[in-house]
């Protein structure tokens, strides 16, 4: 599904050849600064790499319509955007700037209870905590009902139980709906708990895949 062929960016990372399969979960493993956020944000092209190409469904990344693609592939990033205003404007504004159009009130209660998120459509989501921003960040994804999810790892201020608990989520979303799942983790453990495949990433470079 997605293709990249001699991609370089920066001096930040370099892949010659990697393919990645649709419908599996694919975890990124790596230690820290080795590029693994920088990898998912070209293959959303949140940004571009400065040669080599990168296909997603056959399709260079560039020739897509970027708002397009961003609907196809989504990123939870480590520590998620909350937009001000209540947990309903947090839906409406994902809807907005992906061009979709609004849904009923109904569709974001059952989204919020789909990720164990026990509040009002009404409430103030500045004053979620960090998990709860997690799993509402979660539920706006999960509206966009993309083809693809890259996960980031979950923020480090996020403590272990809940940062699994995320993870257990969007593997079972991913599964359950026939979708593709790209995750960074450093936790090894987790990728082979997840993970179909395994892709570690070490200064910038492809170490092997399994
Ligand atoms: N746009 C950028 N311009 C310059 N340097 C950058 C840019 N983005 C990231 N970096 C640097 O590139 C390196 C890789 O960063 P990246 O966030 O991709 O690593 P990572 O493997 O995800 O790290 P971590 O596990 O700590 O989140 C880091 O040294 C970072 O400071």
């Amino acid at each position: 599904m997605f293709k990249l062929e001699n991609v370089k960016f920066k001096d930040i990372l370099e892949i010659d050849n990697l393919f990645i399969q649709d419908k599996l979960i694919t975890a990124i493993l790596g230690s820290s600064g080795g590029g693994k956020t920088t990898f998912l944000k070209l293959l959303n092209n949140m940004i571009s790499a400065d040669s080599g190409n990168i296909y997603y469904k056959d399709q260079e990344i560039e020739e897509y319509n970027p708002v397009e693609l961003r609907r196809k592939v989504v990123m939870l990033a480590q520590e998620p955007q909350i937009f001000k205003g209540t947990i309903k404007d947090n839906f409406k504004i994902t809807e907005e700037i992906t061009c979709k159009q609004y849904s009923e009130d109904k569709v974001y209660k059952n989204l919020l209870e789909k990720v164990s998120l026990n509040k009002d459509l009404f409430e103030d989501a500045s004053k979620l905590s960090g998990g709860e921003r997690q799993r509402l960040a979660l539920a706006r994804v999960m509206l966009l009902e993309p083809e693809t999810l890259l996960l980031d790892e979950p923020s480090a201020s996020l403590d272990l139980e809940t940062e699994d608990l995320i993870i257990k989520m969007v593997a079972n979303y991913v599964k359950k709906n026939d979708r593709t799942l790209i995750m960074v983790t450093h936790n090894p453990h987790v990728a082979e708990e997840y993970a179909d495949e395994i892709i570690n990433i070490e200064q910038g470079k492809l170490v092997d895949q399994k």
